[in-house]
């Protein structure tokens, strides 16, 4: 009988930086056979492009949550294919919109088709350190993701000051006493955490996704094909981030090929390792389709030719 695979899943708000983790993971492990389920609202796939090399085993699922009864069954098959790929260690990182309080029926549902085919090891969290406090009082995902969770990992604490950092801390044991906390910067994390059963640490709570067709957030997407400069495009991104959860993508720029990042007021636009990649953003948006106009305004302010918004 086959080994079972050492499933892990990554969860955290937009934008904490669940990619920057599992990017380290990837990186660190190279001896390690391990697969990815990538799963991003957008209907582009944007952090694949990130973590892609050759030999990795990847797999997105698009257009929604994995959690949401609308995306479980392509979610069940991703997790099939990984058990045909013969992966030893798999990883899911969800959307930073999906809300894992289901993981139970998923874990159910695949033992049905597949029993013993995989062993549920645990959920890291990962905290925006800026911004969870304030995310917390807005978005009830925040709060599921935790509970949901093993490990949180207080990531960006290079952007705060201890006090901010004591005070995170002291809001996460208040939601949920028995979860192991760390912290770190860029993600770089002690992958140790590879070799424990989490689950064993924090037991699993169950409960209903709060994810379902009705209340998808409004994701856009743009292309373009033309070089812009990149200061305008920051002044561009500066005009509707307000409106935004999150915006992120690649465009080919003056200054060469850059990646965009934008989370709440940060914008980083910092130089892309990859290249020749087609111009795509995507935003996820505040405000629901009524983003449409002020992004097209944005864009006629710094722009004289045309994008596709889709
Ligand atoms: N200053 C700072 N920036 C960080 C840190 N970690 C990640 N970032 C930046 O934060 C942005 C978002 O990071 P990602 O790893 O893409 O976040 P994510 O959770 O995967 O985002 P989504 O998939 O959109 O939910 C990127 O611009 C990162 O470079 C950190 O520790 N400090």
């Amino acid at each position: 009988m086959r080994t079972p695979i050492n499933l892990f899943t990554i969860n955290g708000f937009l934008g904490s930086g669940k990619t920057t983790l599992l990017k380290n993971v990837l990186e660190n492990n190279k001896h390690l056979k391990i697969g990815v389920i990538q799963n991003e609202f957008g209907k582009i796939g944007i952090d694949g492009e990130i973590i892609k090399k050759d030999g990795l085993e990847i797999v997105e699922v698009n257009r929604g949550s994995i959690y949401c009864s609308c995306l479980q069954l392509s979610f069940i098959s991703a997790l099939k294919e990984m058990v045909e790929r013969e992966v030893e260690y798999l990883i899911v990182e969800g959307s930073g919109l999906a809300d894992p309080s289901n993981m139970n029926e998923i874990l159910d549902a695949l033992h049905s088709v597949m029993p013993n085919a995989m062993h549920y090891k645990g959920s890291i969290c990962l905290i925006d350190a800026p911004q969870f406090l304030d995310q917390l009082e807005e978005i009830e995902t925040v709060e599921s993701q935790l509970i949901h969770s093993q490990l949180a990992v207080i990531n960006k604490v290079d952007l705060v000051n201890t006090n901010k950092i004591r005070k995170i801390k002291s809001v996460i044991k208040e939601i949920k006493p028995d979860i192991l906390i760390e912290e770190t910067t860029f993600g770089k994390y002690d992958m140790e955490f590879l070799t424990k059963n989490l689950v064993e640490i924090s037991p699993m709570h169950f409960g209903e996704t709060s994810n379902s067709v009705d209340n998808k957030p409004k994701t856009l997407s743009m292309t373009f094909d033309k070089k812009v400069d990149r200061s305008k495009f920051k002044n561009f991104i500066d005009l509707i981030k307000k409106d935004c959860y999150r915006i992120k993508g690649f465009i080919s720029t003056n200054e060469g090929f850059t990646k965009i990042d934008a989370v709440g007021p940060q914008v980083d636009l910092i130089n892309s390792e990859k290249e020749n990649l087609d111009s795509k953003v995507v935003f996820i948006s505040k405000i629901g389709p009524q983003i449409i106009r002020p992004i097209f305004a944005a864009w006629e302010s710094n722009f004289d030719f045309e994008m596709k918004l889709r």
